[in-house]
């Protein structure tokens, strides 16, 4: 039986196409795609090479480069073509007692078989590879006693031996998405590139032994000579809280001296330029509590004079992506833009904004030819899984040209429009509608509102966690709206709900409902609603304020705000906004939809993973006590094994499947039907 590609065991069989990474001479793409792992119980990943031309210049079909059980992620090329990426494959060639861990394996330029070329104790994270000399620098998490490899290994099997998983901790974070953190905490390691054909990087040396936590998440940007790593750098400011800088580290003496920082800002995303000379970074302004909200930048600096600059002044786009034009004269940025993440070129000399795309996508995997005739990159919008696709570098059609992927091309069970409508404070709001096929005045399709997360993004792309189209195939039409703290839309757009999440936000959000709802395609008797992690405290603040939903669906939601301000990954990024309950209490009893429990009244479908350190499981687990409490009609449908985001195919298909189920018993009327595996 042919089933079509929004049926779930489909769905969750379909390659997506996750990054794109251009060869230094511009003549090999290499793109990580994940599929289903042939246990069909995870998701897989591997390295693709795709065809620099198009079909009609006579590319060729995508050629898978690796495969193994642990899967391939990251990837990054010597100045000779030879491909880099990370692994936790076995080693045919390590000794027994090295227990596997992501190493660092090359591909030779002219193929044969990848071999390892680096590993540590800890493991080998992202990397980065100087262009010209080819000296390679990672991060590798380390004890904070050990001094060489050999005391890594011995501090490690001590703790092993000794059945030891105890953490001593002494700030924040304690824990980041869904890992915790420590006791080992990451150091940037270089090495030369190999000396032969058959050896591996030079040994690896430690250039920041005094890190301490100052590199979690780091992201670092070689010299083209190698000389000179800049990287992110955390610096604590107190009560748990940190600011970002960008430091410069000699490669030869592990010397360090800061680039970028201030008080009032974060710096990071270091992208040293071609020539040598400048530092791209994004800016970014965590807002203040009675001031501004948030906003980000991108800062350009001068690596003669160390001097900074904001190089859209003018502008209130937030880079999203960002990458150097070969010449060095210019930066690529895509960047969230009424509803689409367009790619702009930014002159750095005078600051000429280019608009470079026209059409309704989100652009990502910035990769600048070194011709300087175009940009690789990815294009999605909600109508088109990730692609790779070949831009003009100047001003062009604004067309892309599509690469042949080694993803899916799908077509849509219905169709995408976008609506717009104005808030009661005179704002407009946009929004995308997906329609299914069969919407119309004789038979209107019941609506389901979504409601996006963050909560500063926008609803602008493809997703793979959320897509629309599953829903469309059984009939629903989906309402994806931008309200409130959406990105795209100027600093205004995020202010106007800065510390008035629920009122603000939920207005907006009520208005373009109001909207979809007078249409003569949609049914306004039968319609539901859900959100996921900000989304799913607009799904609270929602049940708590109208019954005129007939469902509600809650995903990784925010319920108390003061529980959630002590428990989630990194409380200050939100304390900028709300302060903390005892000594800021006004913004939590204004925004906490756990105030409203007893106003609800809609059927509720609760969802929650254990391992969720971001939004925590103690919020899933308060609100599934107060529903309770209210006798609510609910139902929890919990996951001890996954985290913020549902990512094994067994439980995304459950997932789903228990959303179908949920809709069709309290908006169609069906009778309640448990998924067969629950
Ligand atoms: C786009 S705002 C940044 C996302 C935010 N980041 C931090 C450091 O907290 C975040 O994780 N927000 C969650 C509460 C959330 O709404 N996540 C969304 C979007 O990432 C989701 O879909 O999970």
């Amino acid at each position: 039986m042919v089933r079509s590609w929004y049926e779930l065991p489909e769905y969750v069989r379909l390659r997506r196409v996750n990054g794109l990474r251009l060869s230094p001479d511009g003549t090999r793409l290499v793109a990580p795609v994940s599929g289903l792992a042939p246990d069909d119980k995870s998701f897989r990943s591997a390295l693709w090479e795709i065809d620099v031309n198009p079909e009609s210049e006579g590319g060729h079909a995508p050629r898978r480069l690796t495969r193994s059980a642990a899967g391939e992620s990251g990837v990054g090329f010597l100045p000779d073509g030879s491909m880099l990426f990370t692994t936790g494959r076995p080693d045919p060639e390590a000794k027994a007692e090295d227990k596997a861990k992501a190493a660092l394996w090359l591909l030779p330029a002219d193929g044969g078989e990848a071999r390892q070329v680096a590993s540590r104790p800890g493991g080998v994270g992202p990397f980065t590879v100087a262009r010209d000399s080819g000296l390679v620098a990672f991060t590798s998490d380390v004890l904070p006693r050990s001094e060489d490899d050999e005391e890594e290994k011995e501090a490690r099997k001590a703790r092993a031996e000794a059945g030891v998983t105890a953490i001593l901790h002494e700030d924040l974070p304690v824990r980041a998405w869904d890992s915790d953190i420590g006791p080992d905490h990451p150091r940037y390691f270089v090495a030369a590139p190999p000396a032969d054909d058959d050896a591996r990087l030079g040994d690896p040396r430690d250039l920041t032994p005094d890190a301490g936590m100052a590199l979690l998440g780091a992201g670092g940007s070689l010299s083209p000579d190698g000389t000179t790593l800049y990287t992110e750098w955390r610096v604590p400011v107190g009560k748990g809280a940190h600011r970002t800088d960008v430091v410069a580290v000699d490669t030869a003496t592990g010397e360090r001296r800061t680039l970028a920082t201030d008080p009032a800002y974060d710096f990071g995303r270091p992208q040293v330029s071609p020539d040598g000379g400048h530092l791209l970074l994004v800016r970014s302004h965590e807002g203040e509590y009675d001031g501004g909200p948030r906003d980000e930048t991108v800062w350009l600096v001068d690596l003669a004079t160390g001097e900074g600059r904001d190089l859209l002044p003018e502008h209130e786009l937030w880079p999203r992506e960002l990458a150097w034009a070969a010449d060095s004269d210019a930066v690529f940025i895509a960047a969230d833009e009424n509803g689409r993440r367009p790619l702009f070129r930014i002159d750095t000399a005078t600051g000429a904004v280019t608009r470079l795309t026209g059409d309704h996508g989100a652009y990502s995997g910035l990769n600048p030819s070194p011709d300087g005739r175009y940009v690789y990159a990815l294009r999605d919008a909600w109508d088109a899984p990730p692609a790779p696709v070949r831009l003009a570098s100047d001003t062009g059609d604004g067309q892309p040209v599509y690469l042949r992927t080694p993803g899916s091309e799908l077509t849509m069970p219905g169709t995408l429009t976008e609506v717009e409508t104005t808030a009661d404070d005179g704002t407009r709001i946009r929004s995308w509608l997906v329609l299914p096929e069969e919407a119309s005045a004789e038979s209107p399709a019941p609506l389901m509102l979504w409601v996006h997360g963050g909560p500063y993004m926008s609803f602008n792309g493809w997703s793979w966690r959320w897509n629309p189209w599953l829903l469309a195939a059984r009939g629903y039409a989906v309402l994806l709206p931008d309200p409130a703290l959406s990105t795209g839309y100027g600093q205004e757009m995020v202010g106007r709900a800065w510390g008035k999440w629920g009122p603000r936000t939920y207005a907006d959000v009520m208005s373009a409902t109001d909207a979809v709802e007078a249409r003569d395609d949609i049914d306004a008797e039968h319609t539901a609603m859900m959100g996921g992690s900000f989304g799913g405290y607009m799904a609270n603040w929602i049940a708590g304020h109208t019954d005129r939903f007939k469902a509600i669906i809650s995903h990784a939601s925010l319920w108390g705000l003061d529980g959630f301000n002590g428990t989630t990954d990194y409380p200050p990024v939100w304390e900028q906004e709300f302060g903390t309950p005892l000594d800021r209490p006004e913004r939590y009893i204004l925004n906490s939809p756990h105030l409203h429990a007893a106003e609800i009244r809609t059927p509720m479908l609760v969802i929650h993973g254990d391992k969720d350190y971001r939004v925590p499981i103690s919020e899933g687990l308060r609100l599934w006590r107060d529903l309770l409490l209210h006798e609510v009609d609910a139902k929890f449908l919990y996951f001890p094994d996954e985290n913020h985001w549902i990512l094994t195919p067994g439980n995304a298909q459950i997932w789903y499947e228990t959303i179908y189920a949920f809709l069709d018993h309290h908006v169609h009327g069906k009778e309640w039907v448990k998924p067969e595996l629950l």
